[in-house]
């Protein structure tokens, strides 16, 4: 019998609770993490916020349901950095996987992308101005992980999950050249207990924690587990460096604005009304999917001078800049994706709400029009400073340490908002920008000669059956929202295990 075992941080009743909410659970520590990471030294030392979902589905389960896949060009230049299988048409039979096109809805994403000038964000060119699909059932509820996978399998007599167990780290044993996983610690109920393994173990805790999990266990870099006393059973320089994460500039806030999501998050009474009227009849603001995006090549946005200006900036920076392996190897595949002009290099989004504005007012209705850099250069990193398993780790996007990024956003964003400080937009763009929530990177997917964490088959490098199946994986982050994405990863990772074990 094969056996799934599944840990989950505490449940927060998650298959009873609607999810559709966006914007209301972020920041209650039931469904969010709340993590932050350290200052931020070209933010002006501000901290920024890392929500992330800690119930079953986890972050699907608070998330905005933007719902696509990125540019073909970019899952290429995954493959491109030494990943073959893991390109666009590698991936694409999984894409579909999770999508279901409802019976004479041949044309789906025409059908949704009613306003576009782009017919089909999802047919591997993404770039112009679209309205999104959203990840919704047929009976217009939020679909996550949880529901939409979990649910349909729980009677299953080979799967457990449990709920409110924290894994605190992963046993690994030396066997002949290799690691073997044994089992997991975790912790449930108050008691420290032990689940064995005789198959695959798979971590799929997310970029911020999959990192501390393999470094509680003994992977990583030699000198910091060293520094914290850990025996280090594997030496892998990479995890939890390369951490990438889009973030973005909130250019304009109209305010107050018509009716958005803003009232529900404002008024407790009003959200309870409207629950209860989409639960009754599916209507009200949360039927609403709302969202324009547009991806932009530089060249779209951008004079040819100014173009040529920021690439020579780029080209001193990546110069001066010390690289690991990793990050060597992916300099010149994204400045082609810049140069080549295909895929988006800035992202506007239209939201009927403020959840990310900065000191916004709590009986405010805001409309944000935000420039977004989904594939940054600058690139941080996750770490553990302490083998305790509950502590945050130390979170370092390095958000701007890369000029080309703040001039990219500002250069993108030529109209200074009305809000912006009296020094000028630079100086806006420090205090404004903020996460765009999708992290990466962490346990890059690459050949361990150029700093890979997991193997073409997501195995951790020097284990036999040590598997991750998350955000951390994707070696470089693109211009698209990650969780259609994530899903692809899964299901295919899913084939992996089968194959493996002839099933
Ligand atoms: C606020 C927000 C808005 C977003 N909006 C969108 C959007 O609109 N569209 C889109 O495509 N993407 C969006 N994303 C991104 C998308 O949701 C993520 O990229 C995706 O969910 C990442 O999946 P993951 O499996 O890597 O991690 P997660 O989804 O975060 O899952 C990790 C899971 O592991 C659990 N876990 C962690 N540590 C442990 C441990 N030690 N023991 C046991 N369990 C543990 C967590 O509780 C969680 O359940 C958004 C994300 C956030 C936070």
């Amino acid at each position: 019998m094969y056996v799934i075992f599944k840990l989950c941080c505490p449940d927060a009743g998650c298959l009873t609770f609607l999810l559709v909410l966006f914007g209301r659970v972020l920041g209650n520590s039931s469904f969010d993490w709340n993590f932050i990471s350290v200052p931020q030294t070209w933010l002006g030392n501000r901290v920024i916020g890392f929500p992330r979902g800690k119930m079953l589905g986890g972050s699907s389960g608070v998330n905005f349901m933007v719902f696509g896949r990125g540019p073909s060009d970019e899952y290429n230049a995954w493959a491109s950095l030494g990943n073959p299988g893991w390109d666009w048409n590698g991936l694409m039979s999984y894409f579909k996987k999770s999508e279901t096109v409802p019976p004479g809805d041949a044309n789906l994403h025409e059908r949704w992308c009613i306003c576009t000038i782009h017919p089909d964000p999802d047919s591997g060119n993404a770039t112009g101005i679209f309205q999104s699909p959203r990840s919704v059932d047929p009976k217009g509820i939020r679909p996550y992980s949880a529901s939409a996978y979990f649910s349909q399998e729980q009677s299953r007599s080979n799967l457990l999950v449990l709920t409110g167990a924290e894994a605190k780290k992963i046993l690994l044993t030396k066997y002949g050249n290799n690691l073997v996983a044994t089992g997991v610690t975790f912790t449930s109920g108050g008691k420290s207990l032990t689940a064995k393994a005789n198959k695959e173990v798979i971590p799929s805790t997310s970029s911020i924690k999959t990192p501390q999990l393999l470094e509680l266990s003994g992977t990583d870099q030699k000198a910091l587990l060293t520094k914290l006393r850990i025996p280090v059973l594997q030496d892998l320089p990479e995890v939890g460096e390369n951490f990438q994460v889009a973030f973005d500039l909130l250019s304009l806030h109209i305010e107050p604005a018509p009716f958005t999501r803003d009232q529900v998050v404002n008024n407790a009474t009003f959200n309870d009304e409207q629950l209860a009227l989409y639960a009754k009849t599916g209507s009200g603001p949360y039927a609403a999917s709302g969202g324009l995006f547009s991806f932009e090549p530089l060249q779209a946005v951008l004079p040819r001078s100014q173009v040529t200006t920021i690439l020579a900036q780029l080209d001193k920076e990546i110069k001066s800049t010390k690289a690991t392996a990793l990050r060597a190897a992916q300099y010149p595949i994204q400045r082609k994706l810049i140069t080549d002009g295909r895929v988006g290099q800035i992202e506007f989004s239209f939201l009927p709400g403020g959840p990310t504005v900065a000191n916004r007012l709590p009986d405010r209705s805001y409309i944000s029009m935000t420039a977004l850099s989904p594939r940054p250069f600058s690139c941080g990193s996750v770490h553990i400073n302490s083998t305790t398993p509950t502590a945050s780790p130390i979170i370092d996007p390095n958000y701007f340490a890369f000029t080309f990024d703040s001039q990219l956003l500002t250069s993108a964003a030529s109209t200074p908002p009305e809000n912006a400080a009296d020094d000028g937009f630079a100086s806006f763009s420090q205090q404004a920008s903020w996460s765009v929530f999708h992290p990466c990177g962490t346990a890059a997917l690459a050949p361990k000669s150029s700093g890979g964490v997991v193997d073409t088959n997501l195995k951790v490098y020097g284990t036999n059956n040590l598997m991750i199946v998350d955000a951390s994986v994707m070696p470089l982050v693109f211009a698209a929202h990650m969780q259609g994405t994530v899903y692809a990863i899964a299901e295919k990772a899913a084939d992996i295990v089968k194959k493996a074990n002839n099933l």
